[in-house]
């Protein structure tokens, strides 16, 4: 199997990463140049905080390639699998233009991105490829263009997009299990929608929270009034979720809390964002509710603050 993973961040590097190490093809596309010769010259460390010992893959067993080469050298050698590991922004932004020449390529496209929006828009740009999103609570944190931190463990979900019996899907059998033999572990959906809104529930809460107040998320529940801003969020999205239809377990604020339980000492990708004065992806997670409530006439009054002051704490450090 080939697998393109297209992304060299946080998530891409891990994925490359494990996935080299387990004998797997890939091919890493990269923003830059300049990364791929850093890569090529240093190769890729992963380590973990879990005190396991650092994987490393030397330079030459990475097949690195600058993305503006992508319409060039891609059609030549399609791999098996494109895996999407860049942020939402880039998706809408710059990429729609760069998969363009794959609109009548039945390619298998894996999605890794937060929020909700980003399927939609690639079904309208790759209407012949199979879509699969992928719902992760792995946390990676690249350090370096060639050295990424795998900050804790956690389950992938893939399921494919616009229905489909995935658990009994040839590619997605074989996927998952590439993904188990690098060492993630992996479970195939037929219920892609839920694992998107639970997860997209889980982000709208935590992720703008820690990244206005610049704490970790373990610290979300340190006071009553951080634990009512966070219920205020929440029952928003339930409102949401109800007057649009979309199903959620009773236990959705439970498994919030136990989020923040279970990462207390990360940061979450937000606040990650803001501190590197990159933009987040707000819009894509509070926005996307925001964006729900409206159809629906529901009020979500913190959803709107909170974008307001991430988006204006963006603009004010860059
Ligand atoms: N990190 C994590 O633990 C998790 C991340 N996610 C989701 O995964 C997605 C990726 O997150 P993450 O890996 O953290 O993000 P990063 O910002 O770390 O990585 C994104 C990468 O995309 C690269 N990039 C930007 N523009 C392009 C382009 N036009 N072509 C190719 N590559 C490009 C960036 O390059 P450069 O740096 O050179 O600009 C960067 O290396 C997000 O949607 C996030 O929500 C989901 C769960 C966990
Ligand atoms: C689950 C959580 C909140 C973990 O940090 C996350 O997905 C993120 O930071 O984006």
């Amino acid at each position: 199997m080939k697998i393109e993973i297209i992304g060299a961040g946080s998530l891409g590097l891990l994925l490359a990463g494990k996935l080299i190490r387990s004998g797997t093809g890939v091919r890493l596309w990269c923003r830059s140049g300049e990364q791929c010769a850093a890569l090529a010259a240093a190769g890729l460390t992963i380590s973990h905080i879990d005190g396991r010992e650092p994987v490393f893959i030397p330079g030459s067993e990475i097949e690195a390639v600058p993305i503006s080469e992508f319409p060039r050298l891609y059609p030549e050698s399609p791999g098996d699998w494109l895996v999407l590991t860049v942020k939402q922004g880039v998706l809408h932004g710059t990429l729609p233009e760069l998969l363009g020449p794959l609109r009548e390529s039945e390619v298998n496209v894996l999605c890794l991105q937060n929020g909700w929006g980003h399927m939609e828009l690639l079904q309208k740009l790759l209407p012949a490829a199979t879509l699969y999103t992928a719902v992760t609570t792995e946390g990676a944190r690249r350090e370096s263009p060639v050295r990424v931190v795998h900050a804790g463990a956690g389950q992938t979900s893939i399921g494919i997009w616009g229905g489909g019996e995935t658990v009994r899907n040839q590619a997605a059998i074989r996927m998952a299990d590439t993904l188990r033999s690098a060492g993630f572990s992996v479970l195939l959906s037929n219920e892609v929608k839920a694992m998107i809104f639970r997860k997209l529930a889980i982000n709208a809460v935590i992720n703008p929270l820690t990244a206005i107040w610049r704490i970790p998320n373990g610290e979300l529940l340190s006071t009553e009034l951080r634990v009512r801003m966070m219920k205020e969020l929440y029952e928003e999205t339930a409102a949401v979720y109800e007057a649009c239809g979309i199903a959620y377990e009773d236990s959705l604020w439970n498994d919030i809390l136990e989020v923040c339980r279970a990462t207390s000492g990360n940061h979450s990708s937000m606040l990650a964002d803001v501190l590197s004065s990159r933009e987040t992806e707000i819009r894509w997670i509070n926005g996307s509710l925001v964006a729900l409530a409206d159809q629906a006439g529901v009020d979500v009054t913190a959803h709107q603050w909170v974008i307001r002051m991430v988006e204006g704490m963006f603009v004010k450090e860059r």
